[in-house]
């Protein structure tokens, strides 16, 4: 039984929690919204974020990051990019003050506007400088809501440190997730973080009433662009995006109604305006976030993302939807392949 914390209790934080916790082991969530905790405590269920469905009995939520990290030997992100740093540093400051070293594992995808950070690189900057080989990285074709049926599901566990990685594969793992191990934590973060944004995409798209030959031309493009910023600026591995943080987690999040990135897409696609779609969406759109940060690598490394740049004027810049599809099939012709 491994004592595990996890920050976190919205769609993917609970199931993953509850998941674990029917793995055999002691979990405690922390969250920030007093209801949702007293919510868990007592009826073990999470009605904002997972309809009709219950947690495993025996996990607790606590609002207090001290309880809920006391003796944990593995801590959870599963937050929202842009808490993840803020909530690192409570971390920090709580585990200089017990001496406690545990693992860390990173379920957020996302990457940090301004900084251009991978959220192992804010965990290690803030809770292990040096020691990035304390982290590890899960990413891969997973929605919360099919996990919490029991579906079948495929994900990487990615680390510097192969002991570290194979550890989150044997907590983890059960009868219906199946973790592999990966080596290249960057890689596999940048995969989780951008295939947002090429989800924003593809929602547009059917909210344009475009087809599948454009969703798939969408998402084998997107795929180029995602590995183009992932091996020339983060100096990622090129194959890792032709596995489950790469185009596993393209294909789930490009196609699947569960996708909140895709229905944040379409309901763009059908003329709602980002600020409405947020405002409804009651749950983290990364991608929205992630753009950003991909529009600053875009322009400043002079990485060419064409699909991207277009979703970040769109969202952004009050940009057209269909000038820019336009404008993204009137390009110069150039060939398929090209880093
Ligand atoms: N929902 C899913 O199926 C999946 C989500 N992810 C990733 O997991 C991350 C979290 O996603 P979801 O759980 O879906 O988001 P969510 O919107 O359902 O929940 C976010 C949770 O974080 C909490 N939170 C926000 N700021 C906080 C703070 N400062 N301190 C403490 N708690 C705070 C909220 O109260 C909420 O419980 C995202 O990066 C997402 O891309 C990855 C795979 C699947
Ligand atoms: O990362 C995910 C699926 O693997 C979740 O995608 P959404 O955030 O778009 O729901």
């Amino acid at each position: 039984m491994t004592k595990i914390a996890v920050l976190g209790n919205g769609s993917w934080g609970s199931v993953l929690g509850s998941m674990l916790a029917d793995n055999g082991n002691d979990v405690t969530f922390y969250g920030n919204i007093e209801s949702v905790n007293e919510e868990i405590n007592a009826k073990h269920t999470n009605s904002h974020y997972m309809k009709d469905w219950k947690l495993n009995e025996t996990t607790k939520a606590t609002g207090n990051l001290e309880e809920a990290l006391d003796g944990a030997e593995l801590v959870l992100f599963v937050l929202p990019t842009k808490a993840v740093r803020i909530v690192a540093k409570q971390v920090r400051k709580v585990l200089d003050k017990t001496g406690n070293k545990p693992l860390l594992v990173t379920a957020t995808k996302g990457i940090e506007p301004g900084t251009k950070k991978l959220i192992s690189e804010i965990l290690t900057e803030e809770i292990y400088p040096n020691d990035q080989d304390k982290i590890v990285a899960i990413s891969g074709p997973s929605h919360a809501e099919n996990v919490a049926q029991k579906d079948l599901t495929a994900i990487a566990c990615a680390s510097t440190d192969e002991e570290n990685a194979k550890k989150v594969q044997k907590i983890f793992s059960n009868d219906y997730v199946r973790f592999y191990t990966n080596d290249d934590l960057i890689g596999v973060e940048v995969g989780g973080a951008v295939k947002n944004v090429i989800a924003i995409a593809a929602g547009i798209l059917v909210g344009q009433g475009y087809g599948d030959d454009a969703k798939a031309a969408l998402m084998t493009r997107g795929l180029a662009e995602i590995t183009r910023l992932g091996v020339n600026y983060f100096n990622a591995k090129p194959m890792t995006f032709s596995g489950l943080s790469g185009i596993g987690d393209l294909i789930v999040t490009c196609t699947s109604v569960n996708s909140r990135n895709w229905r944040a897409g379409k309901q763009i696609g059908e003329g709602k305006t980002l600020d409405y779609v947020l405002k409804n969406m009651g749950q983290v759109v990364e991608g929205a976030t992630t753009v950003k940060a991909v529009h600053e690598l875009s322009e400043e490394k002079h990485i060419d993302m064409p699909i991207s740049e277009a979703i970040y004027r769109v969202l952004y810049e009050n940009a057209d939807v269909a000038t820019e599809i336009k404008k993204m099939m009137g390009r110069a012709p150039k060939p398929e392949i090209s880093l």
